[in-house]
């Protein structure tokens, strides 16, 4: 049985408005304690609004957030000093030496740990007397991360952390970073475009789009629960075949794929064979979902024609 305590976030029908803009609509979203929690989604899709809602630098109007078992715009500093945070943003004052932000961030988080900071710096290649403004973007990056991590945080908030990093430090250093702290039971909400980061680390995925949260969705079933299907037809189409129950159609002329949802009835067995727009088309293999091709197939906008057939009861997202 589940408690409340399972949870190191819950967010309950979280609505958020701009100006006119949704950003997000009635998102209700539970993260596991211990879990390295990623959060997907296009440019725009209300990603880093969530994310500001739980580190309380945006009130919940509609509906709730509740992170560590508290209201995060209620007693904020205590919560603060129980959360790591790094955004995209390069905001680290310039000015200041390494060990100037070290020494600032002891005063703030009770549980500071200057022999992990030191292990961070060596693990970085960091010399704690170097200027901010010397380093280059991917250095401040890497201090950012220290900043964020060496009081060894319960939640550890990552909002596009990549942005400054280069490929091989992305691989090994945020892959090191973050299963680290999941290991010690702490949890980890990483919010990346890069989807092949989140298929490697995240135990959990869940899906934004449009400030609509699609789906919320344990890593490993994925590919069980998603398969994509590939068929061909004689005669080229502009359009995949119709297939009740499936949805994120891609591909051109002979040959498209589909992807089924194993826990959607409509397409509970395999179509190997169908008569669909004029067209015969084969089923000519299938394999599991990949982490990309789900997010592609899901936040597809659907063809006029794939409209057509949603407003029949047919679900292509
Ligand atoms: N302070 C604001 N004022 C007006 N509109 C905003 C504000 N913050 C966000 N928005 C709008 O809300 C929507 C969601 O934005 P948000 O930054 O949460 O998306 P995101 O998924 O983090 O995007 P990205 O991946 O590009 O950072 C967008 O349409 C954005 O323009």
């Amino acid at each position: 049985m589940t408690s409340a305590d399972d949870f190191a976030v819950r967010i309950e029908s979280l609505s958020r408005a701009f100006r006119g803009t949704q950003a997000l609509i009635d998102v209700s979203l539970q993260i596991p304690r211990g879990s390295v929690f990623g959060l997907v989604g296009l440019n725009g899709a209300g990603k880093t609004t969530l994310i500001q809602h739980v580190i309380g630098s945006l009130k919940a109007l509609h509906g709730s957030v509740n992170v560590l078992g508290q209201d995060p715009t209620v007693h904020p500093e205590k919560l603060l000093a129980r959360i790591g945070y790094m955004t995209e943003e390069d905001s680290l004052p310039k000015w200041m030496r390494i060990s100037d932000l070290t020494s600032f961030c002891r005063t703030v988080y009770p549980t500071w740990s200057d022999s992990y900071a030191r292990e961070l710096c060596d693990m970085f290649g960091l010399s704690t007397t170097a200027k901010l403004k010397s380093l280059s973007k991917g250095g401040r990056a890497r201090v950012a991360l220290l900043a964020a991590i060496a009081h060894r945080p319960e939640l550890l908030i990552l909002d596009e952390p990549s942005s400054g990093l280069d490929p091989i430090a992305r691989a090994d250093i945020l892959e090191a970073i973050i299963r680290t702290v999941a290991d010690e039971g702490r949890t980890v909400l990483f919010s990346s475009h890069l989807l092949e980061e989140i298929d490697r680390v995240c135990d959990h995925i869940a899906l934004i789009h449009d400030g609509v949260l699609l789906e919320s969705i344990p890593a490993a079933t994925l590919p069980e629960r998603y398969t994509e299907c590939f068929y061909r037809t004689e005669t080229p189409s502009s359009r995949p075949p119709e297939i009740p129950g499936s949805f994120g159609g891609t591909g051109d002329a002979s040959e498209w794929s589909v992807l089924m949802d194993s826990e959607n009835e409509a397409s509970a067995s395999t179509t190997t064979s169908i008569e669909s727009h004029g067209s015969r088309w084969e089923l000519v293999r299938q394999e599991p979902a990949t982490v990309h091709r789900w997010f592609a197939g899901r936040v597809r906008r659907p063809s006029a024609a794939a409209a057509s057939t949603q407003a029949e009861g047919i679900q292509h997202v």
